[in-house]
């Protein structure tokens, strides 16, 4: 069994964070282990509040937990403060942890700022390189590479390929769930290839949470089981699409996924 492990934070609700990354390794037959960065108060309409877990806590158990386990992938989410950041990145090079997927959480469609600008230029010039691919979506892409997104057209994806190569980042997947239009594309862009995958979009815009934290979770556990980041990207997003239409309403706000 390929033993992933989550670092992430705690939403409540169950529509995002470890709950939701715990349940998507397990569907697909993976063994989650996880270290939470942070609690969040939230529901299924917004985030309200954070509250990030002491950084040397948070040290002792991922160590205990590395040392112990040894993850075959590792998937980043919330980091919660830039003092567990720092501490994380630390121990991926101490540990020389494979496989690290990670998704920059850094605000929520509700608007709640997960990251402060200072915190965000950390990620940018020193967290994200160490990672073996990053996920953001349209507008975490938009800070981290300094473009404006409005499409996946040929110029835009050279641009990210361009800035990606001078700030050391080895891979990234934009994700396109809420660019406009009929089509659901999510683009692999190493430094020297560009790999599309899309599917049909469904129900309204923002209608779904936790597609983010669903979709890197599923990605780091293709990994940890051998598949390429092509093969796994294709995996994954087939794996979005069953997620996606058994989506359920178990609040007021948005539908969450219930692999
Ligand atoms: N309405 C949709 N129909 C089909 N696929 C979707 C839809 N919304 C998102 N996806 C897919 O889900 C995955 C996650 O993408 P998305 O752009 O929603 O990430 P995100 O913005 O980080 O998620 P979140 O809204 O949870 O923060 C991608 O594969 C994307 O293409
Ligand atoms: C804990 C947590 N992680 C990630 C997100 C982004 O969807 C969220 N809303 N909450």
């Amino acid at each position: 069994m390929k033993k992933v492990l989550i670092i992430a934070g705690f939403d409540p609700s169950g529509g995002a964070g470890v709950l939701l990354d715990i349940k998507v390794v397990r569907a697909l037959n993976g063994y989650a282990a996880s270290v939470v960065t942070s609690l969040t108060v939230q529901d299924t309409q917004r985030v309200y509040d954070l509250k990030p877990i002491d950084p040397h806590f948070f040290e002792y158990q991922l160590q205990k937990v590395v040392e112990d386990i040894k993850p075959d992938s590792v998937k980043i989410g919330l980091l919660g403060s830039s003092e567990i950041a720092v501490v994380l990145l630390r121990n991926l090079k101490k540990y020389s942890l494979k496989n690290i997927v990670c998704d920059p959480v850094l605000k929520s469609t509700s608007g709640f700022e997960f990251c402060k600008s200072e915190f965000v230029e950390f990620l940018k010039y020193d967290f994200f390189k160490a990672c073996d691919v990053i996920t953001p979506n349209k507008n975490e892409a938009e800070l981290i590479f300094d473009v404006e997104i409005k499409n996946f057209d040929e110029d835009v994806l050279s641009c990210v390929q361009e800035r990606m190569k001078r700030m050391g980042i080895k891979s990234c997947i934009l994700k396109g769930g809420h660019l406009d239009g009929e089509l659901a594309e999510d683009v692999l862009i190493t430094q020297n290839e560009i790999y599309r995958v899309s599917a049909i979009k469904k129900g309204l815009p923002d209608e779904i949470h936790g597609t983010g934290c669903a979709f890197s979770s599923a990605f780091a556990t293709f990994l940890a089981k051998g598949y390429n980041m092509y093969d796994a990207l294709k995996q994954t997003k087939d794996f979005m699409i069953g997620l996606i239409n058994a989506s359920v309403k178990i609040g007021n706000g948005r539908l969450v996924l219930n692999p």
